[in-house]
């Protein structure tokens, strides 16, 4: 059977026009805008001159990577007074009409740029012309929002979020012809209780936070709450399949350790997020539901994590006047008092279908393992295509003690840890990876924590298991039952007598039994027994995933296009 060909771009216009006083060859078809210099014959060399006349500097840009066009007001110095005013009518003629394209340029480190480039023409009609094809192209983007509701946590991070929106943000949305109605919140929760309750959500394309890791946290309890409300879902019972959000969320990073932003755009930079808002990106993402005996507690999508991370969370909590510094300090202080913490994890593992957490490749944008029918959607649907061994629901049972129990739902990548908690879990496959560092040394729990900061493996430790899970329990031994301590008691398996050796036999080993709480992206959680679901796309990011480096080092060749 013949391959089908991809249909070429159908080519719209194409004129010379000159950009700093060169010649250019522009063209605008319904994929790209080009624009090539124009060699002329006196500017050939002796080394091409027996050569075909070829274009050099040529410049692509993807029309759905266009931000917008307007038409220019030339002005040029006036001679003498050194000021600058308007052209005059009589200077008309002579490529004094233009057009301005802003676009998307790709910096280092996944950051974008809003760049832009002037086009002169010798008439206003032509000018016209262009403004008006480019328009169109657009138009026909209709995956970009037009209408958005901001809300801004005036205190995350280091309370510049209103700054960082009124100046890099709100420029990009109002060049692009985007509409916002903005709200600063007066609370906590405020953002949560509006979008829950009072919001009109029709008039919207997309909501946008700026903020950090807790507002985002505030915006998808509102949003998912919302939704499931209006549509009679009962988010109190463990087992209900969620309704999908509608509406896309923007991320403005404004917070301390952004790492929501930083794992689905691939940097913590409040113009590369804006613009990726602007183009009209779509990222799905898993989100887990918390529940503690048919109790809804609290949605999470970053790190879920006991112990320690918990442990640092509750120390930083009295430090937030330090802003973002907060977490070193109580990170230095919580590795130091080296608390361990006993208890049960029960977790039913996922297919390996959905990737493993020790792979090498990463979830980066157009993942195929998200893209993959068993991820597909909401529970509902992937219920239908999960295996017959994760249907029967093998659970696990894990019990012992532990330094930190952590899930996450996706890499958790942020500045402190490039490559994340888990480098290999995937945004929107459906799972989570659940990580639990056994009772070791000071030392050996240094070497793993180092480990996140660096290239090498976390999980290459003994006293490390990670597993990819759909679903996990956790009980800790206070609140276990007498029957299953009985079944702990009369256990003692191999592997729970070889840890507890590792314990006695390690001098360096000084833990203390204690209670911790959850640390749910950034939010402390009340209860420390938990039972946890993973929501498969359950919501929808203006993002793309992180970009392969490729994508931005290697400009386009024509060969490409
Ligand atoms: C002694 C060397 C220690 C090096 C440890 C490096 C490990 C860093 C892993 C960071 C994982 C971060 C997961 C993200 C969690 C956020 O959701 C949460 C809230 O963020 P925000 O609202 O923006 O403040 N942040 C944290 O819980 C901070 C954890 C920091 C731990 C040092
Ligand atoms: N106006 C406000 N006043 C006080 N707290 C707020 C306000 N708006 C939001 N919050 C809360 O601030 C906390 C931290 O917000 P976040 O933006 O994540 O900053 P950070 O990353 O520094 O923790 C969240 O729990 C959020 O609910
Ligand atoms: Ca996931």
């Amino acid at each position: 059977m013949q391959e089908k060909q991809p249909k070429p771009p159908l080519l719209l216009l194409s004129s010379q026009l000159s950009l700093q006083n060169r010649g250019y060859e522009v063209t605008l078809n319904s994929a790209f805008l080009s624009w090539k210099e124009v060699e002329t014959r006196q500017k050939r060399t002796a080394a091409n001159i027996y050569g075909p006349l070829k274009a050099a500097g040529s410049h692509y840009v993807p029309v759905c990577e266009i931000i917008s066009v307007q038409e220019t007001e030339e002005d040029c110095p006036s001679t003498g007074i050194g000021k600058w005013q308007k052209v005059p009518q009589s200077l008309a003629e002579s490529n004094q009409y233009a057009f301005t394209v802003s676009y998307v340029e790709r910096t280092q480190k996944h950051r974008w740029r809003c760049s832009e480039v002037t086009l002169h023409c010798t008439d206003r009609t032509l000018c016209l012309q262009w403004v008006q094809a480019i328009r169109e192209q657009l138009s026909l983007l209709t995956i970009r929002p037009k209408r958005l509701l901001v809300y801004i946590n005036p205190y995350g991070g280091k309370h510049r979020g209103k700054r960082i929106y009124e100046q890099k943000v709100a420029p990009i949305f109002s060049r692009a012809s985007i509409s916002t109605d903005v709200i600063i919140t007066e609370r906590a929760n405020h953002a949560r209780d509006h979008l829950k309750t009072e919001a009109d959500l029709k008039k919207y394309d997309g909501v946008v936070c700026v903020g950090g890791d807790g507002m985002f946290s505030e915006i998808i309890h509102g949003l998912i709450s919302r939704t499931q409300c209006d549509s009679g879902v009962d988010q109190n019972r463990a087992d209900e399949t969620l309704i999908p959000c509608s509406l896309r969320i923007g991320i403005i990073p404004a917070g301390s350790t952004d790492c929501i932003c930083y794992a689905t755009v691939g940097s913590n930079d409040p113009v590369t997020s804006a613009l990726h808002i602007v183009v009209g990106d779509s990222q799905p993402m898993d989100v887990c539901s918390i529940h503690h005996n048919n109790t809804f507690l609290r949605y999470s999508v970053s790190l879920l994590g006991y112990g320690f991370y918990g442990d640092v969370l509750t120390d930083s909590e009295r430090k937030r006047w330090m802003g973002p510094a907060r977490y070193d300090i109580s990170g230095v202080k919580t590795f130091l008092s080296h608390h361990y913490y006993e208890g049960t994890i029960s977790f039913l593992p996922a297919d390996e279908n959905v990737g493993t957490p020790r792979d090498k490749l990463q979830c980066r944008s157009g993942c195929n393992i998200c893209r993959l029918p068993s991820a597909d959607k909401q529970v509902s649907k992937d219920e239908e295509s999960i295996s017959d061994t994760e249907k029967k629901g093998v659970w696990q049972v894990i019990r012992g003690k532990f330094l930190a129990i952590n899930a996450a739902c996706m890499s958790c990548a942020c500045p402190r840890s490039p490559k994340g908690l888990s480098p290999a879990a995937h945004l929107a496959n459906g799972t989570a990876d659940l990580i639990l560092v056994r009772k070791c040394s000071r030392f050996d729990f240094l070497r793993h924590l180092l480990r996140h900061t660096n290239k090498d493996d976390q999980f290459d430790h003994p006293f490390v298991e990670v597993y990819r899970v759909r679903q996990f329990r956790f009980t800790p031994r206070y609140e276990e039952t007498d029957s299953e301590l009985e079944l702990r008691e009369a256990e003692g398996s191999g592997r729970k007598r070889f840890f507890s050796q590792i314990c006695r036999e390690h001098p360096a080993c000084t833990c203390s039994l204690a209670h911790s709480s959850w640390n749910c992206d950034g939010e402390i959680l009340p209860h420390a027994a938990i039972q946890v679901r993973v929501h498969c796309q359950l919501i929808k990011l203006f993002a793309r995933g992180i970009e392969e480096q490729s994508v931005f080092e290697e400009p386009y060749t024509l060969s490409a296009i």
